[in-house]
């Protein structure tokens, strides 16, 4: 089963940033309302670190009980553990840090200075394990759409966006530094009940208007390719919608 996209278009970024945080507080609670608990996948990129930041900024994100919270990553720069540039330390930065969590329940993907070393291979298989052993299907999986398409990290035309049965893989040589990263496979993503896809800002217009295209092949334009079994929802700003055909963008 998979959810035909909707779009969600807000003023600018920082309105886009607070609403998705808003709307985000609002389905971890109905999350931990329904099934005692719930399963974040949060996303690196500047739009994934402006909704932390938002959720930082509200008072609101005290209605969420954080300890039964599980936080999981789509993707992760592969680099030493505290780099500034893992996604991990700059989510730890914008929010993560101030939050009662529960250690056990933030998955964070390893580093390559962490019991794997540096093989990047070994890291993803034990990423793997980690999600396989975890209850029930991710609550909320955002994903920062990149210039290109790209989600998590999944680039378009490399190995990773064509794999069809492991749930997380390796990725070598990624145009968007640094080349070795971890991510989650889009039949991963695709098991999420929604899936949120995010891009504000100019350079993103394209990216979103080829990817909603209705013709585009993931393995072209990755954001193509990933759905959720419940909703699949774009959150964006004007001047993201700003390429799409009036009949989307509405
Ligand atoms: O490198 C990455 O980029 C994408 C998009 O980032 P943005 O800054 O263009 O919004 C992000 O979704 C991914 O998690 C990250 O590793």
């Amino acid at each position: 089963m998979t959810a035909t996209p909707r779009l969600v278009v807000h003023r600018d970024k920082e309105l886009m940033a607070q609403a998705t945080a808003a709307r985000l507080i609002t389905e971890v609670v109905d999350a931990q309302a329904a099934r005692g608990s719930a399963s974040v996948v949060l996303t690196g990129g500047r739009n994934g670190n402006g909704v932390l930041a938002a959720l930082a900024g509200s008072p609101a994100r005290d209605a969420v009980d954080w300890e039964r919270v599980d936080l999981w990553w789509g993707d992760e720069r592969f680099l030493p553990d505290g780099d500034p540039d893992r996604n991990v330390t700059q989510a730890r930065r914008a929010l993560l840090d101030e939050l009662p969590l529960d250690p056990a329940r933030v998955h964070a993907m390893p580093a390559s200075d962490g019991r794997h070393g540096d093989d990047v291979d070994a890291a993803a298989t034990s990423y793997a394990a980690e999600l396989a052993v975890a209850a029930g299907p991710f609550d909320v999986l955002m994903l920062g759409v990149g210039p290109d398409t790209h989600v998590a990290s999944l680039f378009p035309g490399l190995p990773a966006v064509r794999e069809e049965k492991r749930t997380v893989v390796a990725v070598r040589e990624a145009p968007k530094p640094p080349p070795t990263r971890i991510t989650l496979t889009l039949p991963a993503i695709r098991t999420a009940r929604q899936v949120w896809l995010l891009a504000a800002g100019e350079d993103k217009a394209k990216a979103a208007a080829t990817a909603l295209a209705g013709d585009a092949e993931p393995v072209d334009a990755p954001a193509a390719g990933a759905h959720g079994t419940a909703r699949t929802l774009w959150l964006l700003d004007r001047a993201a919608a700003s390429a799409l055909p009036p009949e989307l963008a509405s």
